[in-house]
Parts: C-alpha cells; sequence; structure tokens
C-alpha cells in the first residue's frame, strides 16, 4: 500500500467494526464505496481478464500493453486502502459483491433456508476444452456456502473443508443456478450442502463444513 486515499466514498473501518474472524465482524454493506463506476470499472476488468487468456499478442502489441498497464497499475497504486476499507466484497449492488476474485454471480434469494444465485462463469474462468475450471467452481462454492452459513446464525463462519463432486461439465458464458443451504447445524459446526445446474442438469455438487467463529476469533 502506498497512499490512503481520501473521497467522500471511501469509508474507513472504526472501532465499532472489529475484525473479527479476519473478516469484517460488521460488513459493511454499502453501494457507495468505490463511487458510482466502480462496477463498471470491475466489468472492464474482468473483460480484460478474460481476453487475456485466450490473446496471442504479437511483440509490439506485448510492448504497447505492458505500457498501458503499467500507467493503470500506477494510477491505482495512489488509491490504495486497507482490507477492510475497500469496496470489494461490500458493494451489495454489484455481482459477486463487487470482488473480481469470485466468478460473477447474483444473489436471487438468500435468507436463513439458503442462497439461490444465479452464477456465470466467463473466459477468463476457463479450464480447458471450453469449460469451467474446477477450481472456480470451487470458489464459487465456497463464498456461497458460507454466505448460507452466514445467513443462518448471523455470525461469521470459515470453511473447514470442502468437497466439490464434478458430476458433469459446467459451461462458460451461460447463466447457471447455484444453491446453497445449510443441511445441519450443530453446535457451531454448520454443514452446507450445494448444488450448481445447467437447466436440469447437474454440474456439481457441495458437501462442506462450515464453522461458526467464536467472539474475537483470529
Ligand atoms: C458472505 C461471505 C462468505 C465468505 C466465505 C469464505 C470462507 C472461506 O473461504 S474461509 C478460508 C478458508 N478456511 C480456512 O482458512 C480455515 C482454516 N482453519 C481454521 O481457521 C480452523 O481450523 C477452524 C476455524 C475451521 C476450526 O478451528 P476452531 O475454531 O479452533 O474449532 P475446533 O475446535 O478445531 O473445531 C470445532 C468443531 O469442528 C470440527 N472440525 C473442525 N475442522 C474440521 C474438519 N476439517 N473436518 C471435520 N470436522 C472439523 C472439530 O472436530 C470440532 O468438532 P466438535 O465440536 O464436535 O469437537
Amino acid at each position: 500500500m502506498t497512499e490512503t486515499s481520501k473521497h467522500e466514498w471511501d469509508i474507513p473501518a472504526t472501532d465499532d467494526s472489529p475484525h473479527e474472524g479476519g473478516f469484517r465482524a460488521d460488513l459493511q454493506i454499502t453501494t457507495d464505496r468505490g463511487g458510482p463506476r466502480y462496477g463498471e470499472m470491475i466489468e472492464q476488468v474482468r473483460s480484460f481478464m478474460g481476453k487475456v487468456r485466450y490473446a496471442s499478442p504479437t511483440p509490439e502489441l506485448a510492448d504497447e500493453v505492458i505500457e498501458d498497464l503499467r500507467k493503470l497499475n500506477a494510477k491505482l497504486d495512489t488509491m490504495l486502502v486497507d482490507e477492510w476499507t475497500t469496496p470489494s466484497g461490500t458493494r451489495i449492488d454489484l455481482p459477486s459483491r463487487g470482488n473480481i476474485t469470485l466468478p460473477p454471480y447474483e444473489v436471487k434469494d438468500g435468507g436463513p433456508d439458503g442462497v439461490d444465485a444465479e452464477v456465470t462463469f466467463e473466459d477468463f474462468h476457463l479450464g480447458g476444452n471450453g469449460v469451467a475450471h474446477g477450481g472456480h467452481v470451487a470458489v464459487a462454492f465456497d463464498d456461497l456456502g458460507g454466505m448460507a452459513a452466514a445467513l443462518r446464525t448471523g455470525g461469521v463462519a470459515r470453511t473447514a473443508y470442502l468437497t466439490v463432486n464434478y458430476r458433469s461439465l459446467t459451461p462458460l458464458n451461460t447463466p447457471l443456478v447455484l444453491k446453497t443451504w445449510v443441511d445441519r447445524h450443530d453446535g457451531r459446526k454448520l454443514f452446507v450442502k450445494g448444488t450448481l445446474h445447467d437447466g436440469d442438469r447437474l454440474c456439481a455438487d457441495l458437501d462442506s463444513l462450515f464453522i461458526e467463529l467464536k467472539p474475537g476469533q483470529p
């Protein structure tokens, strides 16, 4: 981190939002941080990452892209904030709460009974043979499984294990239905199940354990 930015949408973390469990204990959900075009910026980055996956630039074009990227990185270097202050992960108005490390998903319904989301794996998420990389499928299950656990307890939970069964190929650039729910809740242990469907076809399913963190647990 080089410098901390100071803008009206740069809402700092406070003592009232302790970072219990390595996550924001009180997730400061906002649609303000990052400004009104933050989502568009994320979309451009996503689109760029997808093109990089398929691009075969000439040496000249690679030179140009490197130069452009250097400039962009230098611009963002002047705007870096800490993990607790970044808009990434808090922008509930954006796909995957504005977190570019996650495949883009939209939560259609969510509560103590589970989460119903639409996820689209894009060109960037290519594994091979035109379909999604299994690791990206696991990332989607981890985040949305964690969300089901959090919505059940109202607290923060961390993944203890995550088993993904890959039942059939997961297509790219296709809206898929991903559901997660707490199958069993035993003290701090939340056994979370999930499914990923392309229409009627089951692509993958989830069997996982999330542990609710104790207050102040690092
Ligand atoms: C909305 C946003 C959602 C985002 C979700 C993203 C979630 C993530 O990716 S989290 C990151 C990945 N996970 C991690 O890094 C976890 C690393 N591990 C840990 O921090 C700890 O091991 C942790 C917290 C899971 C459990 O430790 P601790 O709190 O000390 O609990 P501990 O007493 O060991 O275990 C509690 C119970 O769970 C059981 N348990 C713990 N781990 C496992 C496991 N892997 N398999 C089976 N049982 C387990 C224990 O046996 C114990 O059972 P019981 O109460 O019946 O004796």
